[in-house]
């Protein structure tokens, strides 16, 4: 970053670093994980750019032995870090309340009931112009600024407000509703206009950038395109005021190349991670944050109707779930925990025996190499989200498996099944018996069957990875944006 500010900053309700302070007063940035930062790191590996965000945990008052206040805007790996403070009570009511307990449910088809609270939103709006004024203050004249997600819709707006020479992309990294469920939200108007601050407003896939179209042109009344959008290709437009805002999908990948080199350096652990669940005839995985969307209770109760059949035999399976504790102050997420917790029981206590439980839980966050090698190990690995904007996981163990070992069952309900699902073996969560075949299918079909599947999905996430992801978003916006700056 140069003195006068960054020339690219992105602006996400998370920080790529968790802030840790010691009972010594010391503080450490520790890399976090989760979809967004994995996406973006290669990306900022090679840029200039600033980060601003929020750090994971309420803001403190700690002060160094000098009594001066602790560094917030630390350099990790090459990136400038603008940590946003939240209070505890913001971050309930902003993080925990509007953005994950009314935007979140609502967004992914109402899994669970959405919260509508005129204090929450109040929060949101707070802590929304809190970020722009981090952004406004760290970039430089006329930086390319890319703010992310659900959490900031309002930034774009309030950025443009304050910094009119910046370029504004924004993305959304989760499904956008329909109209009929958008507009239950009282502050519809005023999302929309957020987003609106933009110069390109992006979304995974097309039906998304539709769903907005058709929200701005009837609740706005603006003019819009209404011709089909494309995929990193055919935009849509919006006409508001002097300005032109464009709209597009973009799915999200991965750094495939470098997933599978990493894990072709994991065999050793794999094979021991075989060896520790004692050798069994097939290992099926689940990979995922603990969320209601992610359809992890689907797979148990799978699992079980197939253990119950004899279709499966609890003796020669077992199954993996790492799950990464989120959001756990969420009553909807303390309430899938027990579901889940219940059910893992449940199936080993019915199938198992002391010594071989067919279920191994895990409720810890597990390292990026050791995910990697649990991948190489798996036979078949299982993505059964309910709703899902895209789920690296399942681009992740395709990258991993250059061996065309291996099987994916993938919802129909993911992001990625719109670029998978040909390849991977496609289910419908919602279907209890087609939950059961497909995965009865994933472990026991022929195995050439099964490479040729491996063979197009590994091909796939290598020809479509997070760089075409970046530069076809970023390129995008170059050209919004000087069309923009042209008019102005
Ligand atoms: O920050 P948290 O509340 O701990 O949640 C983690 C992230 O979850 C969501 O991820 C989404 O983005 C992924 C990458 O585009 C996508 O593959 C996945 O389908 C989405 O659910 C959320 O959108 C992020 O903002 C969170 O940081
Ligand atoms: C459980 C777990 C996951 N990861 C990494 O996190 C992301 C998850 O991304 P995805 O798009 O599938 O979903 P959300 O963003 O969570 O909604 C992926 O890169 C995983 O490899 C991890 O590093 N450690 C974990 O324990």
């Amino acid at each position: 970053m140069t003195d006068t500010g960054a020339e690219f900053v992105v602006v996400a309700n998370r920080l790529p670093v968790d802030k840790r302070v010691q009972p010594d007063g010391t503080v450490t940035w520790k890399r976090a994980p989760g979809g967004l930062v994995t996406a973006l790191t290669p990306t900022l590996a090679t840029r200039e750019a600033a980060w601003v965000g929020w750090s994971g945990a309420a803001a403190s008052t700690s002060l160094d032995e000098q009594g001066a206040p602790l560094d917030e805007q630390p350099r990790v790996d090459g990136i400038d870090i603008h940590s946003v403070p939240l209070s505890s009570g913001e971050i309930a009511d902003y993080y925990e309340g509007f953005a994950n307990s009314t935007l979140w449910p609502l967004y992914h088809d109402l899994l669970v009931e959405p919260v509508f609270r005129h204090d929450w939103w109040d929060t949101y709006v707070t802590v929304n112009r809190r970020f722009a004024e981090a952004t406004a203050a760290s970039a430089a004249q006329g930086a390319t600024v890319w703010v992310h997600d659900y959490q900031l819709q309002l930034v774009p707006a309030m950025l443009r407000e304050l910094r009119p020479d910046v370029r504004i992309g924004f993305f959304l990294h989760i499904p956008f509703p329909s109209y009929e469920l958008f507009t239950r939200l009282p502050w519809r108007r005023e999302l929309l206009e957020g987003l609106l601050g933009a110069d390109l407003v992006g979304f995974h896939l097309p039906g998304g950038a539709e769903n907005f179209l058709t929200l701005v042109r009837r609740v706005l009344d603006l003019d819009t395109s209404r011709d089909p959008v494309g995929v990193r290709d055919g935009l849509g437009s919006i006409t508001t005021g002097t300005r032109t805002v464009r709209v597009g999908s973009f799915p999200i990948s991965i750094n495939a190349a470098d997933v599978a080199d990493q894990a072709s350096k994991t065999l050793d652990r794999a094979a021991q991670i075989r060896a520790e669940l004692g050798d069994p005839r097939t290992i099926l995985l689940g990979v995922d944050r603990l969320d209601y969307t992610k359809g992890i209770d689907v797979r148990l109760k799978g699992l079980e109707g197939l253990f119950a059949a004899g279709r499966l035999d609890p003796a020669e399976t077992v199954f993996v779930q790492l799950a990464s504790p989120s959001r756990e102050q969420v009553d909807s997420y303390i309430a899938v925990r027990n579901r889940i917790e219940r059910s893992v029981s449940h199936i080993n206590g019915t199938y198992g025996t002391t010594t071989s439980p067919p279920v191994r839980y895990l409720l810890q966050p597990v390292p990026r190499d050791e995910l990697l090698a649990y991948f190489m190990a798996a036979d078949v690995v299982l993505v059964t989200p309910l709703r899902d904007g895209m789920n690296l996981v399942a681009k992740e163990y395709a990258a991993c498996r250059a061996d065309h070992g291996g099987a994916l069952v993938l919802s129909e309900f993911t992001g990625a099944a719109a670029e998978l699902g040909e390849a991977a073996y496609l289910l419908n969560p919602y279907d209890d018996q087609n939950v059961m075949d497909v995965i009865e299918a994933a472990v026991t079909d022929d195995p050439t069957a099964k490479r040729t599947r491996m063979a197009a999905l590994h091909q796939q996430v290598r020809d479509f990875d997070v760089d075409l992801w970046a530069n076809s978003f970023l390129q995008s916006l170059a050209g919004a944006g000087a069309a923009n700056e042209e008019i102005a």
